[in-house]
């Protein structure tokens, strides 16, 4: 697997991220984040990733995406198509029907895109917040200028990520484990994560506390830390999962789960941090993060799925909003 070096830079070498830096891409960024949860299929049960066994894809200009990649191919082909799906005042238009949506994220195969009817739930709570709670705004780009900059003309990353989640809550990513709340919050920080990645820690993307941003919680990173040996999965957990049994949003494994990735990951760049102290300031969980993920979606490439051989581990089966 080729090396790379990991910077913000890496972000908008993805063919389908945009290239520019500009207020629509900030328009893409916020659209993206808020769909960006639970593509695992239900019908690819070895993860392989391929199109071929029938699970959720997206043809855009003649490439098959799956997973991930399958939203930002959606979105890039009903922009190609001309429909302004990047614009929120959109999302309260006529036109934006549940059915207009499923035309756009509309399938090459079998299986179509999961919960698809929260999608169009959480994009018109967006577009109605948008409206009603920031003076009828037109873009996200406009909630990141009211805020506050400092002497350095910085933002903060930690207030972006409270401000969202208090008036947006399709992010409220939080959970209650043995009676304490436990605030996950892994979609609302990939938007600002994506954020400042996509504009290089410039502009709309200078923050003086990104370091302050976690791992983002979700299904795929914790595989690639499984196989790493940084996380161990108890054997009840482990076959849980390899039996593709589903796993239900707040229960205790779940919660566990999700948090010791997030734990994991402060541990690699602690430990990062103490081997090179001059990588204080370049290295984050975001970028430890980003580099992970695009190294298990190589991995799950190559291995055509990432739960392939006996070592390794499905990723847990849980339906969310959430990731
Ligand atoms: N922790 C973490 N989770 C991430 C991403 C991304 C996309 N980021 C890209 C954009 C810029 C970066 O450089 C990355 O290339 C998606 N996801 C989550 O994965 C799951 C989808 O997986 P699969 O079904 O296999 O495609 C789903 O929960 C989705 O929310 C990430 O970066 N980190």
């Amino acid at each position: 697997m080729k090396e790379k070096a990991y910077s913000t830079q890496t972000w908008s070498s993805h063919a389908l991220n945009p290239k520019t830096q500009n207020r629509e891409t900030i328009d893409w960024i916020f659209l993206v984040d808020l769909l960006n949860f639970s593509f695992w299929s239900d019908i690819d049960p070895q993860d392989t990733g391929r199109y071929d066994t029938q699970r959720y894809s997206v043809d855009f200009e003649g490439e098959l995406y799956t997973g991930y990649w399958s939203l930002c191919a959606a979105i890039n082909r009903a922009l190609a198509e001309g429909i302004p799906i990047t614009q929120p005042a959109y999302w309260l238009s006529q036109k934006f029907t549940l059915d207009h949506l499923a035309y756009i994220f509309r399938s090459s195969t079998e299986e179509s895109i999961p919960l698809l009817k929260e999608r169009y739930q959480v994009l018109v709570e967006a577009a109605t917040v948008l409206r009603d709670n920031f003076d009828q705004a037109s873009s996200f780009a406009d909630v990141i200028l009211a805020q506050q900059v400092n002497a350095d003309h910085l933002r903060s990353a930690v207030d972006l990520v409270n401000l969202i989640v208090a008036n947006f809550p399709s992010f409220n990513d939080i959970d209650t484990y043995e009676g304490q709340e436990v605030h996950i919050y892994k979609r609302v920080q990939i938007l600002v994560s994506d954020i400042w990645a996509c504009f290089n820690g410039k502009s709309f993307g200078a923050f003086h506390d990104i370091g302050s941003i976690t791992m983002f919680a979700d299904y795929r990173v914790p595989q690639i830390l499984h196989a790493m040996k940084c996380l161990e999965y108890a054997p009840s957990v482990r076959d849980h999962l390899q039996a593709l049994k589903p796993l239900s949003k707040g229960s205790s494994w779940e919660i566990e789960l999700r948090c010791s990735s997030i734990w994991a990951v402060e541990l690699i760049r602690q430990y990062i941090h103490r081997l090179d102290p001059n990588s204080r300031a370049k290295i984050n969980s975001i970028l430890i993060d980003f580099y992970l993920w695009d190294t298990a979606k190589l991995i799950q490439q190559e291995t055509r799925g990432l739960a392939g051989d006996s070592s390794a581990i499905a990723c847990h089966r849980t339906r969310s909003i959430f990731y």
